[in-house]
């Protein structure tokens, strides 16, 4: 399904005020709303609406909503495909820190800290800087299922820029199986995990399906990741059910706010049972079990 984002501009004070606003106006609707920082030194924060169907009608009530709380912005309008969405290019941003971790590029080395897990990507065309508030999330979340855990193996699926998989073998020096369904994706996958050094844990694999070869023989897991997207993770919930090892954990993510109950139905109809969520910039990463 096609998303628009309309977007506006303003300070941190407005911003936040607007959102509390307009959360609640929209929030019958679905549509997530989001404040991010554009320049922390000139104090721009753009708030974002993520709206479907009839575009010219949320965008009137934007208007009035904003007209109404004393807030004329511009309005711009971003039209957004699923997979543009998820996959747009994360080239020129900042390096972003998630828990322990520390994600850059090459430019950004010098601002390691002591005590960081520092992660080197060169994103390419491949998703998975660490900046989107998925990757974060389940960089997050990852961090804590390993140190709560110690699973001795695990499966990132949709590996992109294999930040998560590189994440895992930094944790601890698992084999860790990254996958993905596009060739270019798993190009870029193999070539950030050498630069990080983790090429003797980590294996990249271009695969469609848990069918692939490289599955027979594999597994179960005790830990899958999947940064994919709602409706993917929820056509695969009974292949996840079958891949997961019992007493092992699920991290899923790409999922919107709305879409979160959705996804926990689906899995909780295979006999998982929810753990958590965590939510970050109208995104959610959620941690699943196998109910014992
Ligand atoms: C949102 S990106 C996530 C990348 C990275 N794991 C991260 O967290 O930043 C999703 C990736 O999953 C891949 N993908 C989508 N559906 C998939 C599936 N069913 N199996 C494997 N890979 C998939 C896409 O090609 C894309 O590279």
């Amino acid at each position: 399904m096609t998303q628009t984002r309309l977007h506006f501009t303003t300070s941190k004070d407005e911003a936040e005020r607007i959102f509390a606003s307009l959360e609640t106006a929209f929030e019958d609707d679905g549509w997530p709303i989001a404040v991010l920082e554009v320049d922390e030194d000139r104090d721009i924060h753009e708030v974002s609406l993520y709206a479907d169907g009839d575009i010219d009608a949320a965008e009137a009530r934007l208007r009035d909503a904003l007209s109404s709380l004393s807030a004329d912005q511009a309005i711009g309008r971003e039209e957004l495909p699923d997979i543009d969405w998820v996959s747009r290019s994360l080239e020129g941003l900042q390096p972003v820190r998630a828990g322990r971790f520390f994600v850059h590029g090459s430019h950004d080395r010098a601002e390691r800290r002591d005590g960081d897990i520092a992660i080197e990507i060169e994103a390419g065309l491949a998703f998975g800087t660490g900046h989107h508030g998925t990757t974060a999330g389940c960089l997050e979340m990852l961090e804590q299922v390993v140190a709560a855990e110690q699973p001795d193996n695990a499966l990132d699926l949709g590996t992109g820029s294999a930040v998560l998989a590189i994440a895992l073998a930094k944790l601890s020096p698992i084999p860790v199986l990254a996958t993905d369904i596009d060739p270019a994706a798993t190009e870029v996958a193999a070539a950030n995990v050498k630069l990080n050094g983790v090429a003797d844990h980590v294996e990249t694999v271009t695969a469609t399906g848990f069918d692939h070869p490289v599955f027979s023989g594999r597994g179960p897991f005790a830990l899958i990741v999947a940064n994919i997207l709602a409706g993917p993770l929820i056509e695969i919930a009974p292949q996840m059910a079958a891949h997961v090892r019992p007493g092992g954990s699920l991290v899923l993510s790409g999922i919107l706010d709305r879409q979160h109950d959705a996804v926990v139905e689906a899995y909780v109809a295979q006999g998982f049972a929810h753990i958590t969520t965590l939510h970050r910039e109208g995104w959610v990463t959620i941690h699943l079990k196998p109910a014992a």
